[in-house]
């Protein structure tokens, strides 16, 4: 990697038009990135960055520049992030920064970047990019990409309870208050009142980390996916203790509980006198998804509770689009709250950060360049949108999609 240091950080090694601007959220599990391509840049094509990054997508196959460009995503896991830098370095993403306005003559370029990693590897990044961390706060990043995706993103949230999937008809007018909750590696809990109007009212430790920290130990899974796809198979009723096993089958009627409520997670393995390898590693994995979903899921409505909050959209990785934990945590935010609040789901749900970070550069006094927030959403047919960012968001995986829009 210390070829990387020798990269130029000049602003006239190439043009300017074919710079791209980048932002980062360097998390304690994955580094996000969000960068913009214009259309007239010579920016590589699609397939030659989804080869490199496959995370990274388009949709250029049914989708024509309408104007300016696409804001392009990836990810690498943080324990890896000497990729990331070589992915950064090979498409010259570094030059995607700003000068610092109050002292013009300087070519000290500075890169947007939010996360607990933006102080953690600033020197790394220093040292094999030659670029500056501008630090963003990361509460106030997650808070402007959720507000920029709810409002500007065509059906961004939904719904997702027994299996079905139904897009939120989300009035920008009629947005807030509402919960965010992120569940990455740890969870925090933001209260919503406005754009830059926020509180951090809780978290938990008990988050994505957890999960797969737990889980990687557990079962052997050496990567997140395959860990969540073990859980598809198993049965978290060998291992959970229900009420119906402490109360000889029957329901607890009396204080609302059924038999097949979760009475103990993990509270079979006290008393089966059984080792780790008697237990299947998709029945652990399923136990430990429901563990820790259900309690983020419970700790979440009884913070909406507390502010009397009705919506709680929840993102981050942890989530991952899958079905089983959105279910488990929208059944628990439904049993909890007795159906009077609901939880949603954001479709770009890991990447709230580094596009908050992104939307930061707004505040640079930057030749050209200005994030646009457009009060009010475009459906995906509108094929000119002014001076404003446009959103077309017609594919369906979270991690394969690439946004329309100017800046
Ligand atoms: N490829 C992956 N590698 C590691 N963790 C993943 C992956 N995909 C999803 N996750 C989950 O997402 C969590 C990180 O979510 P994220 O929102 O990126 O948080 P952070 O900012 O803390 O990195 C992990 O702790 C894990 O539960
Ligand atoms: C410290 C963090 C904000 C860092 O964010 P992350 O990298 O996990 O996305 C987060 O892990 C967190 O809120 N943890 C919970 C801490 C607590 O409230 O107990």
């Amino acid at each position: 990697m210390d070829h990387l240091a020798h990269v130029s950080n000049q602003p006239n090694s190439q043009p300017q038009s074919q710079i791209s601007h980048l932002a980062l959220d360097i998390g304690g599990s994955l580094i996000k990135l969000v960068y913009f391509c214009r259309y007239d840049d010579n920016c590589r094509d699609d397939d030659e960055l989804r080869s490199q990054n496959e995370s990274l997508g388009s949709e250029s196959d049914n989708s024509r520049p309408v104007l300016g460009g696409k804001l392009h995503f990836a990810k690498f896991e943080t324990s890896k992030i000497n990729d990331c830098l070589e992915f950064i370095h090979s498409m010259k993403l570094h030059l995607g920064g700003f000068h610092d306005c109050t002292a013009p003559s300087s070519d000290k370029i500075f890169i947007k970047a939010t996360g607990g990693g933006a102080y953690k590897f600033a020197d790394l990044f220093k040292e094999k990019l030659g670029v500056s961390l501008d630090k963003e706060d990361e509460m106030e990043c997650l808070v402007t990409g959720a507000n920029f995706l709810l409002k500007a993103v065509h059906q961004e949230a939904f719904t997702y309870l027994d299996g079905q999937k139904e897009f939120a008809q989300i009035d920008p007018n009629d947005l807030y208050p509402y919960l965010l909750v992120n569940i990455g590696s740890g969870v925090s809990m933001i209260k919503v009142d406005g754009d830059g109007k926020f509180e951090r009212v809780s978290g938990t430790s008990l988050g994505g980390g957890t999960f797969w920290g737990l889980g990687r130990l557990l079962t052997k899974c050496k990567n997140f996916d395959e860990l969540l796809e073990l859980s598809h198979q198993g049965n978290n009723r060998v291992i959970d203790m229900l009420v119906g096993d402490i109360y000889g089958g029957t329901d607890y009627a009396k204080i609302g509980l059924s038999a097949t409520t979760i009475a103990s997670s993990f509270g079979k393995a006290i008393s089966d006198n059984k080792g780790l390898v008697d237990y299947k590693p998709e029945d652990i994995s399923r136990s430990l998804l429901r563990m820790i979903s259900n309690n983020i899921g419970q700790i979440s409505y009884l913070n909406a509770l507390r502010f009397g909050l009705k919506r709680i959209f929840f993102a981050g990785f942890f989530i991952r689009g899958h079905a089983y934990t959105m279910d488990t945590i929208s059944v628990a935010v439904n049993f909890w709250s007795k159906g009077e609040a609901e939880a949603m789901f954001l479709r770009h749900e890991g990447f709230l950060g580094a596009l908050g970070a992104f939307m930061s550069y707004e505040k640079q006094c930057l030749d050209g360049l200005t994030v646009n927030k457009i009060p009010q959403r475009f459906p995906i047919s509108v094929s000119s949108a002014g001076n404003k960012i446009y959103c077309s968001m017609n594919g369906k995986s979270n991690d394969n999609e690439s946004i329309e829009c100017t800046v």
